[in-house]
């Protein structure tokens, strides 16, 4: 279920909740009406959490076991943000978790997590220095917001063009 609004600079993903759950709820009834009841339905709009618990309560004959949200990418930034640190692969590293919603509610726990180095199996939190855990939560929050910028900001640079050594916004 991809149909949604992204948000714009400055927001957070809650603050597309006003324009998506009316979609959410039309397509949800939608997939209520037409739908195998078996069918397995991924939600990707966000807010994804409160999506997920919208098609549930829209759609009762979908049973909730089938019914996810893409929260995948936090599991895969984190996982990026431990490598670069620890100058790792990302198939190194196993066993992280993310706690909330895939929003700034979001938790990286690190806790249990482990990696694979030269001189063997290792606990990550042997690793980094405890102050490093208050700094990465915040980045693998904001991760979002940062490819949304970095993709307008390739965007804009897709229509500048260059004049007599002056860039034109075209
Ligand atoms: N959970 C995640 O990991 C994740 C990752 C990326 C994007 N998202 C979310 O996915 C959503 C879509 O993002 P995008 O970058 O693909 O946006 P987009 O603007 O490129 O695509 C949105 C799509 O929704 C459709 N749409 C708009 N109004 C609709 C309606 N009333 N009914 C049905 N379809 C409608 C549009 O035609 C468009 O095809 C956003 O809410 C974004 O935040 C989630
Ligand atoms: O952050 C967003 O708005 C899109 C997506 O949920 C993401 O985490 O990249």
């Amino acid at each position: 279920m991809l149909g949604g609004s992204p948000r714009k600079e400055g927001m957070e993903r809650k603050d597309v909740m006003s324009k998506n759950v009316s979609i959410y709820k039309a397509q949800t009834s939608a997939l209520e009406e037409h739908a195998a009841s078996d069918c397995k339905v991924v939600v990707v709009a966000n807010p994804v959490n409160t999506n997920a618990l919208i098609l549930k309560e829209f759609a009762p004959s979908i049973p909730e076991k089938n019914i996810t949200c893409l929260t995948r990418l936090d599991h895969n930034r984190a996982l990026g943000q431990i490598s670069e640190k620890l100058n790792v692969h990302v198939s190194d590293v196993k066993n992280v978790i993310i706690w909330g919603n895939h929003s700034s509610t979001q938790y990286p726990d690190v806790n249990h997590a482990t990696v694979t180095t030269s001189n063997g199996h290792k606990s990550v939190r042997e690793l980094v220095a405890d102050d490093w855990e208050h700094e990465y939560p915040w980045e693998c929050i904001v991760m979002g917001l940062m490819v949304f910028n970095l993709a307008s900001f390739t965007l804009f640079l897709l229509h500048v063009t260059k004049q007599n050594g002056i860039l034109y916004k075209g």
